[in-house]
């Protein structure tokens, strides 16, 4: 299925919901769990160290360093899984990516707050192409200033093998998150390509 525009306003979110096959998806998200060097990073929260509630990795070129969350990480290396991946996921989005953010959500209970991707190495209209792999998740969006937009918060499933691109305004009017749910699911893999620029 080609991507289709969500309809909510100073946003431009696509969703194509199958943009891999069920058998792609299912081999990659066996592949990643196993080959991917994950890690529980800490964070900054209210000013009190907290470890993250799911595990992450960084991968990219050598130059794509990123700040998230109060914490600075240096990219690991392409594996030959994420350099394919990347390729085909620049040609959907139809826009370059220099590294990738890997999610992976161990159960239910691994959650991502509400924030938006606006740190400044990301520019201020960035292209955020986002592949989920396993267990469905619901994704959750909410105006970052309610009073100048009267929307509802809106929450869309990601299925394995969607492939969901935020650009343009998106990141400055809406945050986004990922709530914990008491469903007895699986783990589920989210892959974000971005483009970092340096400072
Ligand atoms: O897991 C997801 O779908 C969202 C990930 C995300 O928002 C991020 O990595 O910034
Ligand atoms: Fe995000």
């Amino acid at each position: 299925m080609p991507l289709t525009l969500l309809p909510l306003p100073h946003a431009e979110v696509l969703l194509d919901p199958d943009f891999l096959p069920p058998a792609a998806a299912g081999a990659l998200l066996t592949e990643l769990t196993t080959t991917i060097n994950w890690r529980q990073e800490p964070i900054k929260l209210f000013g009190k160290e907290v470890m993250q509630p799911r595990l992450t990795a960084w991968y990219g070129d050598p130059d794509a360093r990123y700040s998230y969350s109060g914490i600075s990480l240096t990219p690991q290396p392409w594996t030959p899984a994420l350099q394919l991946l990347r390729e085909q996921v620049q040609q959907v989005a139809g826009a370059p990516f220099n590294s990738v953010l890997l999610n992976l959500y161990r159960s239910g209970q691994d959650s991502m707050g509400w924030h938006a991707d606006d740190e400044p190495e990301l520019g201020p209209a960035p292209v955020i192409a986002s592949l989920s792999l396993g267990a469905t998740r619901r994704f959750r969006l909410r105006p970052r200033h309610p009073q100048q937009l009267l929307h509802e918060a809106v929450s869309l499933a990601l299925p394995a093998g969607s492939l969901l691109l935020m650009r343009g305004p998106t990141q400055r009017h809406w945050l986004h998150s990922i709530p914990k749910t008491t469903a007895l699911l699986g783990p589920r893999l989210n892959l974000t390509f971005r483009l970092v620029t340096s400072q």
